[in-house]
């Protein structure tokens, strides 16, 4: 990994002196909201988007959709979607969302209109390739200079065949999610065959399917790496965004390390959302994890435990795991994780060697990291312009003084005002 030199812009971690006790409600889910941004503008009449999360990647969700001709409405923080005819050229910036980079292109071929895709100088580096191609294949018209990779244009031509495809979604489930989400706009559907490696984070194509079929989208996932869907109209309906469960990582993780209590507001019961997995990972490092009618309270023991865990399915997890297990007091593995070399920075190579310059002691693997407890100390926590990388820093900052994390303002990716947020769930009060 490159070492650059560290920003001036070093926010000091803030460190609570007492075990705390506080219950905290969180902005929505990325992952839901984009999805539902994305059917509610192919839909067959409008509909609204409630409580949905207006953080960096979704702004630029609906910024792509309103250039493609979408009209869309904030109402007292709420999302009204009206689709419209996409008649037009336009730009769209990816920013680092994934879901932007891959959701879109596949709805684009459906527009009459050149659009270009581009985003952040990382964002060229994050795998897309396999999806272009399948496209191609679709019957989409894609220019990408034969890199696979951003900056590309799709040739929207006002329709788009469908039909069969393969595709490598080793890198990424979201290349699935994306051609799922879009395939019922198709002339004859979608019927999407992986080949390859295990798919990574197999619960987002869960809520992908099960949104769809919310939307009276019919689904085939009867078969192992095999989605079809079948052609026809998406059903304009409101919904709800659960809160984001991903993003409660740090807050769970200040009760698990302050041996405090922390209460999570909204939980949902049931859920396709990986964040719910937090669950099971806490209450393997030793705390005690309830669900109620109050949410999902965790309190904290007096020492954390190591842990030995496959994280395919939750790979988004694992930068906020590896901070509580550098923090834990028996060694920990975590596994299944190669994919989020893809992430928004590579995400191994920074956990091992931002943990690593705090004192942690991390070997990388090529899938995923080992930490072994040894004393931490201060000093700078660089993030790679990665919102979860900036998590991990603050979770060591509970526990470890004088930690200053880089760039604290990248969390605007998924969450709104986090060092506002974080500064009051850690002291009780905002700074
Ligand atoms: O579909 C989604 O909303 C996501 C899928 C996952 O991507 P990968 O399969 O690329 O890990 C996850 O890590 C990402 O944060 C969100
Ligand atoms: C991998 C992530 O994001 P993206 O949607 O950009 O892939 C993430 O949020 O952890």
């Amino acid at each position: 990994m490159s070492d650059p030199a560290p920003s001036p812009d070093l926010w000091p971690a803030p460190r609570p002196h007492d075990p705390v006790d506080r219950v905290v409600s969180l902005p929505g889910s990325k992952s839901l909201t984009n999805r539902a941004l994305l059917l509610a503008a192919i839909a067959d009449g409008p509909s609204v988007v409630r409580r949905p999360l207006r953080s960096r990647d979704t702004l630029l969700m609906a910024a792509a959709l309103s250039t493609l001709g979408t009209g869309l409405e904030d109402r007292d923080g709420d999302w009204a979607v009206t689709p419209g005819s996409w008649d037009r050229d336009g730009d769209v910036d990816c920013g680092l969302a994934g879901t932007v980079m891959r959701f879109v292109p596949p709805v684009a071929g459906l527009a009459s209109g050149t659009v270009h895709f581009d985003g952040d100088p990382h964002m060229r580096q994050r795998p897309v390739g396999q999806m272009l191609a399948a496209l191609s294949a679709l019957g989409i018209r894609i220019e990408d200079g034969g890199r696979g990779a951003l900056p590309f244009a799709v040739h929207g031509s006002g329709s788009v065949p469908g039909g069969t495809v393969t595709i490598d979604a080793s890198a990424s489930s979201q290349f699935v999610s994306a051609l799922l989400l879009a395939g019922a706009r198709y002339d004859l559907g979608v019927d999407v065959r992986h080949i390859g490696k295990p798919v990574p984070s197999l619960p987002h194509i869960e809520m992908t399917v099960q949104m769809l079929r919310q939307h009276g989208v019919e689904v085939d996932d009867s078969d192992a790496n095999r989605w079809a869907v079948a052609p026809g109209a998406v059903a304009a309906i409101d919904c709800d965004i659960e809160p984001d469960l991903s993003n409660a990582a740090p807050f769970l993780a200040l009760g698990a390390v302050t041996g405090g209590r922390v209460t999570v507001a909204d939980w949902p019961t049931s859920t396709t959302q990986p964040g719910d997995e937090l669950r099971q990972v806490l209450a393997l490092m030793g705390c005690e994890v309830t669900l109620d009618a109050a949410g999902l309270t965790v309190v904290g023991p007096e020492r954390l435990s190591g842990v030995d865990l496959d994280l395919h399915d939750v790979g988004e997890l694992t930068p906020a795991i590896a901070a509580l297990c550098a923090l834990a007091d028996s060694p920990s593995h975590l596994r299944g994780v190669a994919h989020i070399r893809g992430h928004e920075t590579d995400r191994l190579t920074a956990l091992a060697t931002e943990l690593g310059r705090l004192g942690a002691d991390v070997t990388e693997r090529e899938d995923g990291l080992s930490i072994r407890p040894a004393p931490l100390h201060g000093g700078t926590f660089r993030t790679y312009a990665d919102h979860r990388m900036a998590h991990a820093g603050v979770i060591l900052g509970l526990a470890v003084d004088d930690v200053l994390v880089e760039d604290i303002a990248t969390t605007a990716k998924t969450f709104p005002d986090f060092a506002g947020a974080w500064t009051l769930a850690v002291h009780g009060v905002h700074a």
